[in-house]
């Protein structure tokens, strides 16, 4: 199924957290939403699911219209970082669940659905752990029984909201790995949210960068490190120095040394920037050009070697990171006068004031709860999705 996003505006009173956003998706794909705290992907992924209603704009599905598609009718599946599982059912009845509260005319047979949420969870890799109960499952396998309901009602969509944040760093990147893998079997179009870059760029076919209720730039993930369309990419994606360039004559001088040709990006004669990351600094050739410096400390965390410097003609800290074995090591001791060049970099024109946000209309409209996507939770249920 593929969706396309259009112009989608939303509002909590005056607070714009969509600003416009443009988005296709295209069947099949994996797509990962990465941004800060507050840049808008949670309030995206509900309102791609119906769960919000936009101010402005349409999304399709597969070419329909989705306004006025209640929610049950899209087909998403849903995993949510603390979805948290039926307590006083067992893994088959909560795997069950969404097939059981069908509409009669719809509901597969007992028999039917029992054999399809074996079939689940085998797929998730929880075979044999059908009769037990949610207490008496690990974190990850929790999430993975989440996932395996998600998927039992055939979702057109499935859509995850940090699904592993709630996990500890060694589960989540097995189950990462292992989502990576169940995305290849079944094909759903898949959209994640996450604030972690790594996750992002480990799992997703295609990243979508957000900020400030609007996207920087969708790319897959080589695309976004190598080629940041804006400095906000840049920063938010790794370790950044920047430094104080200059064009002249279509050429970027940045503090003496002339790096390269400037950038299509920039125009001449212009004041800029030049983002570039520790791990691009290395020591300059003798007789090459290279930015002078004086390093300020070194220190070596496990394979990882960072030193610090400051730039002499303009003072910009500069962050260097080598691997400890690297032949450059040796030579970045503090007080070190160094000359260094940039591997690879970005020119960005020099930062104009932040634009302020389109003012938005007004949300509204009630925000909905998951209730909504399971009509027919048990009260138990019902009282923790209340109280998130
Ligand atoms: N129901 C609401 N009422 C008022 N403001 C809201 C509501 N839901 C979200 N917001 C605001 O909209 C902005 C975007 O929130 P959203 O949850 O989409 O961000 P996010 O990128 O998913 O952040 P996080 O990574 O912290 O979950 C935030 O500033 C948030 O405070």
């Amino acid at each position: 199924m593929d969706i396309q996003i259009r112009g989608i505006h939303k509002g909590f009173g005056n607070f714009p957290a969509l600003a416009g956003v443009d988005l296709d998706i295209a069947s099949g794909e994996l797509i990962a939403l990465l941004g800060p705290s507050g840049s808008g992907k949670t309030t995206l992924l509900r309102t791609i699911a119906g769960l919000e209603f936009a101010d402005s704009g349409r999304i399709l599905f597969g070419g329909q219209d989705t306004l006025g598609l209640p929610v049950q009718q899209r087909r998403v599946g849903f995993v949510f970082q603390h979805y948290a599982l039926f307590r006083h059912m067992t893994v088959l009845d909560n795997i069950s669940f969404g097939l059981r509260v069908q509409k009669r005319s719809e509901r597969p047979s007992a028999e039917a659905i029992r054999k399809k949420a074996l079939e689940l969870l085998d797929l998730v890799q929880l075979g044999g752990l059908e009769k037990r109960y949610p207490s008496q499952l690990s974190g990850g396998q929790r999430q993975r029984v989440a996932l395996a309901r998600a998927l039992a009602i055939e979702p057109r969509v499935l859509l995850l909201d940090e699904p592993f944040g709630a996990l500890d760093a060694k589960v989540r990147k097995d189950l990462r790995r292992w989502l990576r893998e169940l995305h290849e079997t079944t094909g759903y179009t898949t959209i994640f949210v996450t604030h972690d870059q790594e996750e992002a760029l480990e799992l997703a076919d295609r990243v979508v960068v957000m900020n400030r209720g609007r996207i920087e730039q969708v790319g897959t993930t080589d695309e976004v490190y190598e080629k940041p369309a804006t400095p906000f990419v840049f920063e938010f994606l790794g370790n950044t120095n920047v430094l104080p360039g200059q064009v002249r004559d279509g050429k970027v001088h940045v503090d003496g040394l002339i790096p390269s040709i400037a950038s299509a990006r920039t125009q001449a004669d212009e004041a800029v920037e030049i983002y570039v990351r520790p791990s691009d600094l290395r020591l300059a050739e003798p007789g090459d050009p290279g930015i002078e410096a004086i390093v300020s400390s070194t220190q070596r965390t496990g394979p990882i070697v960072r030193s610090e410097a400051i730039a002499s003609a303009s003072g910009a800290k500069l962050e260097i990171e080598l691997p400890h074995l690297h032949r450059d090591v040796p030579a970045l001791l503090a007080g070190a006068h160094v000359r260094l060049r940039l591997n690879q970099f970005s020119v960005f024109p020099l930062a104009s004031p932040t634009e302020s946000p389109a003012v938005l209309r007004a949300g509204s409209t009630p925000r909905r709860t998951l209730e909504d996507v399971v009509p027919n939770a048990p009260a138990e249920y019902r009282e923790r999705a209340r109280h998130g």
